[in-house]
């Protein structure tokens, strides 16, 4: 690869640096090169470069662009230590969190946890929509709170937290600063302008005895809703003295087509030229089916032409603007409607649910114990208080009580020798339950598992049904994963899964830090913001579409810019928006209805 000239400034440069530079203008690519200059020049041994990033998926594209550059050594690569920010502030917080009063033993409190243990706050207030900005602040108060609570009397610790203790641990503790750096005498912060403050705090002590690389697109910045801050690269510049080197303009990802500019005149809300090259605009009509029809024509088209192009791992992304969508989108591909055939693809689909149902089947797994039937209630209270992540519904929690209720009777009139009303809830879940117990095991946990699942759905329980549904988005028990094998090993050394449910759980924890995960390839569904820092070979932008009643729209959900409505039209829409079009090498293709088509697309 030959280096830009701005690359060729940055190899050369010493002491912290802080790149910017536009969606493709080479900044991951210059800052391995860079690593691997001074893991060949600096290094003692025993030393690292630590390239930190905040998604994992992004990870495995640094991964993977670190293993694809051929002119460095197998030996220097090795000495590039990849880690999401997350993943090192555990590392830190586990070993040295004692120093600030947290219990000495912690543990992680998942997402899927934390939704559970925080459910009855969130529960007491309005939807957040409903709330003022007093109420707001008071929620805000009481989950922190918790969530203090939960780390310091439980030590579980949410992730929320991680930032914030190991801000404060660096800058009581000189003696950790120093034994960071010696370790890590370089580090790269990847997305800096996504930091919020107390990851801020972080970098600021880090700084202070370790070189810092930070590499940021201002542009790019989608996070302010969880703090990042416009202000950020200003407080580097204070902070540190440095070399700025500033690749705005360069863009390698997209060459020879105009991807960027559009991007970038999105941005700006101004259109420069009428055709932009690689870029597509078709429309369809307002409604469910078609729009959805449409989508899956569409995505035929683009397949088959990167199918012909020959490209081993060739990669497409249809990207949409909410969670529902990726689930909307992932379930019309896997059962089409009629007379389309599905399309074999990945979904990015927030976990949580599935998480919390997969505890449920592996509980199952598990054998039969004091009280296993009043556990196996509670995994399925816990699955529907947490099952919405941050965002609960609340018929969701409603169900979680009135399954704990129903419950409570059943025992009462069991334990009466009186009849349970068979219109019970509890009556169908016994019985979806104890099919599940009957379940004849082999000692293959693929299998074992999806005949606990089979029974589930199956049996008269349509609460048990749906968690049989939500599992299968889980993939972690396919050939070769972790789980597998330890499920495999407990049933070895026990014979049974006698700690089915605790391995399930380690092996989500594991996996949320795990950076084995491989880039993306082949037809891949995801929300808008989890396409930040990735690349792929084609990209499909699909939003949803206005519901009428009389010719009126009564709604407009599932927007790029909420309600598809020009004054909501704001920096963050429209930075998403860059970000989103930016990701496609050759063509972006926006797919948009037809009567009332994004407004920043005009
Ligand atoms: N000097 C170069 N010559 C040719 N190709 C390059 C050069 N620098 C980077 N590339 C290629 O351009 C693509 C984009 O580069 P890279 O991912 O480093 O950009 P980026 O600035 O990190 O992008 P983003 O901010 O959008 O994540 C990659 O496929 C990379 O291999």
């Amino acid at each position: 690869m030959k280096l830009s000239e701005k690359q060729k400034q940055i190899f050369a440069a010493e002491g912290h640096l802080l790149v910017a530079g536009g969606p493709g203008s080479g900044k991951t690519t210059i800052s391995i090169l860079k690593a691997a200059q001074a893991a060949e020049t600096r290094l003692r041994p025993s030393q690292e470069i630590l390239f930190l990033s905040f998604a994992r998926a992004t990870i495995s594209r640094v991964i993977e662009a670190i293993e694809n550059e051929h002119d460095i050594d197998p030996v220097i690569k090795r000495r590039i230590h990849v880690e999401t920010y997350h993943s090192f502030f555990w590392r830190l917080l586990n070993a040295h969190g004692y120093l600030l009063g947290l219990p000495r033993s912690l543990a992680i409190l998942t997402p899927a946890g934390e939704a559970i243990a925080l459910s009855n706050i969130r529960n007491s207030f309005e939807a957040e929509k409903k709330l003022t900005s007093e109420q707001k602040i008071d929620k805000r108060a009481q989950l922190q709170k918790e969530r203090e609570r939960q780390a310091r009397n439980e030590g579980r610790v949410s992730f929320d937290l991680f930032a914030r203790y190991v801000a404060e641990l660096l800058e009581r503790s000189d003696r950790l600063r120093k034994l960071i750096a010696i370790r890590y005498p370089l580090i790269v912060l990847d997305e800096f302008q996504d930091t919020n403050a107390d990851q801020w705090r972080v970098v600021r002590q880090l700084g202070r005895e370790a070189t810092l690389m930070a590499l940021a697109d201002p542009e790019q910045r989608i996070y302010d809703w969880i703090g990042a801050d416009p202000a950020r690269l200003d407080q580097f510049r204070m902070e540190f003295m440095h070399t700025e080197v500033d690749m705005q303009g360069d863009n390698h990802r997209s060459n020879g087509t105009d991807i960027l500019l559009f991007g970038n005149d999105v941005l700006k809300g101004k259109f420069t030229k009428n055709e932009y090259v690689g870029i597509e605009v078709n429309t369809y009509p307002a409604n469910e089916n078609q729009a959805l029809a449409t989508l899956m024509t569409t995505t035929y088209a683009i397949r088959k032409r990167l199918v012909a192009s020959n490209q081993k791992g060739w990669s497409l992304a249809v990207l949409v603007p909410t969670k529902k969508m990726t689930r909307l989108v992932s379930d019309a591909f896997r059962e089409p409607p009629e007379k389309l055939t599905p399309i074999h693809h990945m979904a990015s689909i927030d976990l949580d649910a599935a998480i919390l149902a997969a505890e449920v089947v592996s509980y199952l797994l598990q054998p039969p114990s004091l009280f296993h039937l009043e556990g196996f209630i509670d995994l399925i209270c816990n699955y529907f208080r947490g099952k919405g992540g941050d965002d609960p519904s609340k018929t969701d929690l409603a169900k979680a009580d009135s399954i704990r209720k129903a419950f409570a009777k059943y025992r009462e009139k069991k334990s009466a020798g009186q009849a349970v009303p068979a219109n019970s809830i509890a009556v169908a879940m016994v019985a979806s339950y104890e099919a599940a117990c009957a379940a004849v095991f082999t000692g293959d946990p693929e299998k074992d598992w999806v005949s606990i699942r089979k029974a589930l759905d199956g049996g008269p329980c349509t609460r048990l049904k749906s968690i049989a549904i939500e599992v299968r988005n889980i993939r972690l028990l396919e050939r070769g994963t972790q789980l597998r094998q330890d499920l495999s090993k407990n049933w070895r050394d026990f014979g049974g899964y006698k700690d089915a449910l605790a391995i399930t759980q380690q092996a989500f924890v594991r996996e949320h830090f795990s950076t084995q995960s491989k880039p993306e390839q082949g037809v891949i569904v995801m929300n808008m913001h989890k396409a930040k820092g990735k690349q792929f070979d084609e990209v499909i932008i699909f939003e949803g579409w206005p519901r009428y009643v009389n010719k009126e729209i009564i709604a407009n959900p599932d927007r790029i810019v909420r309600g598809n409505d020009r004054k909501n039209a704001d920096s963050q829409s429209r930075q998403n928006m860059r970000v989103s079009i930016t990701r496609g090498k050759r063509t972006t293709t926006i797919l948009t209805p037809d009567n009332d088509p994004c407004v920043l697309l005009f």
